[in-house]
């Protein structure tokens, strides 16, 4: 996935300055940045949501050339607050996530449903297979949305923020699960994070957006720093190097 020169307008303003970004096959990259800097914004230009100038390919694609069903089964992305429908039941809606496979005026075959039960059972959610969305807790919602992504078989994953509502077991299951599917079916990654620390210890590389430009961008250790973060997040934190990463901890004002 590439973006050159990537720039976007909204509302009469510049969000996007012209980022350049390549993820490579196979690779976890996470977008970290204060609130505003862009960073959603990057993931819905580069899926073609957002009217875009510049290049933004994938895998050698221009991603405004594709078609919407085509460009289905080459990207999955999980908003940050996705609609949820009322009366959908749980497999009718991950089942959603294979539409780009169902012939138009057909049904679902019986692999589709297989691939859909899969998803299901890796992200523990079988047993709601059967209830609405409403009734479903936050982090459960942010499985089940993970779980529709995750049935379209994608090559590339964008996810904006996919932990947020998750306790400390289920995001770590879920970011768990999102490494081993790349590690075993070459899945290329692109996460925003607010969580620094999570960053680190899942991404292989760490980009910084700040006021709609890419500020930084390297290892962890190397992006996410003490004075990285005092200047572009106005925090004041300890970064401690641990095997798995840094560990950004705030320093309580005195
Ligand atoms: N449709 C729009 N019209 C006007 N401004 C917009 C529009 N969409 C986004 N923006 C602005 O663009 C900027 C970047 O928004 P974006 O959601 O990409 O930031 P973000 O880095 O994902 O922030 P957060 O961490 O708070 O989710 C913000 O200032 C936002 O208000």
């Amino acid at each position: 996935m590439t973006t050159r020169g990537l720039r976007v307008e909204l509302g009469g303003g510049v969000i996007l300055h012209g980022v350049d970004l390549t993820v490579e096959a196979g690779e976890w990259v996470a977008i970290i940045g204060p609130n505003g800097a862009g960073k959603s914004t990057l993931l819905n230009a580069v899926t073609g949501l957002v009217p875009a100038t510049g290049v933004a390919s994938l895998f050698g694609r221009d991603v405004r050339r594709m078609r919407h069903r085509e460009r289905a089964r080459v990207v999955a992305m999980v908003v940050q607050s996705p609609v949820v429908p009322p009366g959908v039941t749980v497999l009718d809606y991950v089942l959603l996530g294979r539409t780009p496979y169902i012939p138009r005026f057909g049904r679902e075959s019986a692999a589709d449903l297989d691939v859909v039960r899969e998803v299901l059972v890796r992200l523990e959610l079988r047993d709601f297979a059967d209830r609405v969305l409403p009734t479903l807790s936050g982090g459960e919602l942010q499985r089940v949305f993970l779980a529709r992504a995750l049935a379209q078989e994608a090559r590339l994953l964008l996810l904006d923020e996919p932990t947020s509502a998750l306790d400390i077991g289920h995001q770590q299951e879920v970011l768990d699960l999102v490494d081993t599917l790349r590690r075993d079916r070459g899945l290329t990654v692109l996460t925003t994070m607010h969580d620094l620390s999570i960053a680190g210890a899942y991404a292989d590389r760490v980009v910084l957006l700040a006021g709609g430009r890419v500020v930084a961008s390297g290892t962890p250790p190397e992006v996410i720093t003490e004075s990285m973060i005092a200047t572009h997040y106005q925090a004041r934190v300890r970064v401690v190097d641990t095997e798995d990463g840094p560990l950004v901890v705030p320093i309580r004002t005195p």
